[in-house]
């Protein structure tokens, strides 16, 4: 029987093409066949629909990346320490993968570098780079955290990160720059890109955890800095590491002056073929390094809380021009600084010194109208160009931060305080002189502020608080235990009281810098490792270098011999004689250049020498 729309069909006038249909219509067999041609050609243009769509939303993702907010879950940025690991193999860790590579791409302190530090870095290419850096992680919300010195702050149990503390001390993200206020609101500062690139690196490093030997550690004044060179130093020593060391036997990279990588022992001779640690003194600038240092190179950091280390350096630099004629640090900061000369030789230690050594110009007044912008600068690269930057005044937590980042034991980042002051010549400071130092020195305060509150980050993410209180306590024990082995009276004295001349730490202006003594009664084998403990900066960055290059340390040797006969000696404290000769030679050739550059701007390719002989020379 025909259904009513064939007979409808049939009943219709004849054309030729209709003809054709309505044959085809009215078979069985060839409406069948109509229909599975239909049916293919759906299906294939759906296939195409949905491969065009999928090609045009990965370029999109391509193209967009450094403008897109990071919009991974918080899960996955702070995950938890069982699934650490696991959490950043998400499709939103490639996406921070991605970003990181865009911006390391381009350098920001390289940029501000290119001016040689001295005068304004380019804002504008530097100010696109920290947005690029603020988009990339504006969904976190940082918790503010008080910021005192010598106390550890680690959040309350069950405290989620992104809950602030009433009254604590805060860092404000604004578009204009980061702000310090004390008040309860939540901030909301960008996740640092180091941060991210500590977890990026991370993935790959948890489940093969290789100890890291390729180490750039920027040392910074007075920040407990020569202790933890210490640590690298016996570090390397017991493996053979090679140093990044200063030419010539100096004891600093090129400081105060960018550094620069001829400067490095071996490089210009190439008779280094491969660098491990770098980790002298030096102002730093990125791109040099890099020339000397290999690619997966681990850079790291320490600050300290501008106020406390203002003390410090006021004590210990008491006779550079700027503190010179005052009477006291209350004295520099409310009358001295106004004639402060920030190009007098050797001022720089006086302002923002810490934002000097990262290689900023550090001549920032506080109420500037760009200091926000320098801050926030300064900051993003920091960020970008180190893995991990510490905290002097959580120093145990430090190294045991710095212990799982390197994939290192307990034992190696053990040490004893090193270059400490005596009690003597530490001056208790006032309220409003700190509140005054924090003004003078706005940028470093700003930059402290910041890095402070992502060490925390860092420690919840990366050890966990049980875990970092563990470990704290097992490093503490284990230090009492060495100074029950290896010191004489269990710690620290007065230079005057070091029977040992070769284990005296340099003194240098109104303060008294501590040593030790080692216990007599010990092996051999233990007084080894005892003395590399407590063997000071100078005389063991001589001492690597001797070994380095035996043949060359043997011709400075003779060198300074024949300059200075009257301090040929052969037992130890001849040996700090010739450093302190080395030295004072040095000096005198640093202040023929300052002269013979005197009203020229201080440049990387005419000064092949630094001015550490006027710092660092002046022993009892
Ligand atoms: N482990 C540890 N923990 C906390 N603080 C420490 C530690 N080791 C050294 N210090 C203090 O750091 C100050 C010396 O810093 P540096 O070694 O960086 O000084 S230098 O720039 O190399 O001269 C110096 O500070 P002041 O005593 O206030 O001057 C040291 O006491």
């Amino acid at each position: 029987m025909l259904s009513p729309p064939r007979r409808w069909i049939r009943e219709q006038p004849l054309s030729s093409v209709t003809s054709c249909i309505r044959r085809g219509l009215c078979s069985r067999r060839h409406s069948l066949w109509i229909l599975l041609v239909l049916l293919v050609v759906c299906i294939a243009i759906q296939t195409f629909v949905a491969r065009q769509a999928r090609t045009s939303s990965r370029s999109d993702k391509l193209t967009e990346l450094p403008h897109l907010r990071f919009t991974v879950n918080k899960q996955h940025l702070f995950p938890t320490r069982q699934n650490h690991w696991e959490g950043l193999h998400s499709e939103s860790s490639l996406a921070v993968k991605q970003n990181v590579r865009v911006l390391q791409t381009e350098r920001p302190s390289d940029l501000h570098h290119q001016n040689g530090g001295y005068g304004k870095p380019s804002h504008d290419v530097l100010l696109r780079h920290v947005d690029k850096i603020r988009n990339l992680a504006t969904a976190s919300q940082i918790e503010a955290r008080r910021v005192s010195p010598g106390k550890m702050l680690l959040l309350k149990h069950g405290n989620k990160p992104g809950l602030g503390h009433p009254g604590s001390l805060s860092l404000h993200s604004t578009r204009k720059g980061l702000t310090v206020g004390t008040d309860k609101r939540l901030i909301n500062t960008p996740i640092p890109t180091s941060f991210l690139k500590a977890h990026i690196n991370s993935i790959h490093s948890k489940a093969t955890c290789h100890p890291k030997s390729h180490i750039v550690f920027l040392k910074t004044h007075k920040t407990a800095s020569s202790t933890i060179l210490n640590i690298l130093y016996r570090y390397g020593e017991s493996r053979n590491l090679t140093f990044a060391l200063p030419l010539n036997k100096h004891s600093q990279l090129f400081y105060p002056f960018f550094f620069a990588s001829h400067f490095v022992e071996g490089v210009s001779s190439r008779s280094v073929k491969e660098f491990h640690i770098m980790c002298n003194h030096m102002r730093f600038r990125k791109s040099e390094v890099a020339k000397v240092m290999p690619e997966d190179t681990f850079y790291f950091s320490i600050l300290r809380h501008p106020v406390a280390m203002m003390e410090s350096i006021f004590i210990y630099y008491k006779s550079i021009p700027a503190f010179h004629k005052t009477h006291s640090l209350d004295d520099f900061l409310d009358n001295s600084w106004r004639n402060y000369n920030s190009s007098v030789t050797n001022n720089h230690y006086a302002h923002n010194i810490l934002a000097f050594d990262f290689g900023f110009d550090n001549n920032v007044a506080a109420d500037a109208e760009d200091l926000e912008e320098r801050a926030s600068i300064a900051i993003a690269a920091i960020e970008q160009d180190f893995h991990l930057i510490l905290i002097s005044e959580y120093f145990d937590e430090s190294m045991i931060l710095l212990k799982h980042a390197l994939c290192w034991s307990l034992e190696n980042v053990v040490s004893f305080k090193l270059n400490s002051r005596s009690e003597r010549t530490r001056h208790p400071l006032l309220p409003n002189t700190a509140e005054k130092i924090k003004k003078w020195n706005a940028l470093d305060w700003r930059i402290y502020l910041h890095f402070n509150t992502t060490f925390w980050y860092k420690v919840d993410s990366l050890v966990g608080q049980e875990q970092m209180r563990k470990e704290v306590s097992q490093l503490r024990e284990l230090q009492v235990k060495l100074a029950n082995t290896c010191l004489k009276d269990g710690g620290a004295v007065d230079p005057s009281q070091i029977k040992d001349a070769g284990l005296k730490p340099f003194q240098y202006g109104a303060a008294v810098i501590q040593g030790y003594n080692l216990n007599p009664h010990i092996d051999r084998e233990t007084k080894a490792k005892c003395e590399r403990l407590i063997t000071p900066e100078l005389q063991y960055t001589d001492r690597m270098y001797t070994q380095q290059f035996p043949e060359l340390a043997a011709k400075h040797r003779q060198a300074t011999r024949m300059v200075h006969p009257q301090r040929q000696r052969s037992d130890r404290t001849g040996m700090m004689g010739m450093v302190w000769a080395r030295e004072s030679h040095h000096r005198q050739f640093i202040r023929h250049k300052f002269s013979n550059l005197k009203n020229q701007k201080a440049s990387t390719s005419v000064l092949l020498t630094h001015t550490e002989g006027n710092n660092k020379t002046n022993m009892s």
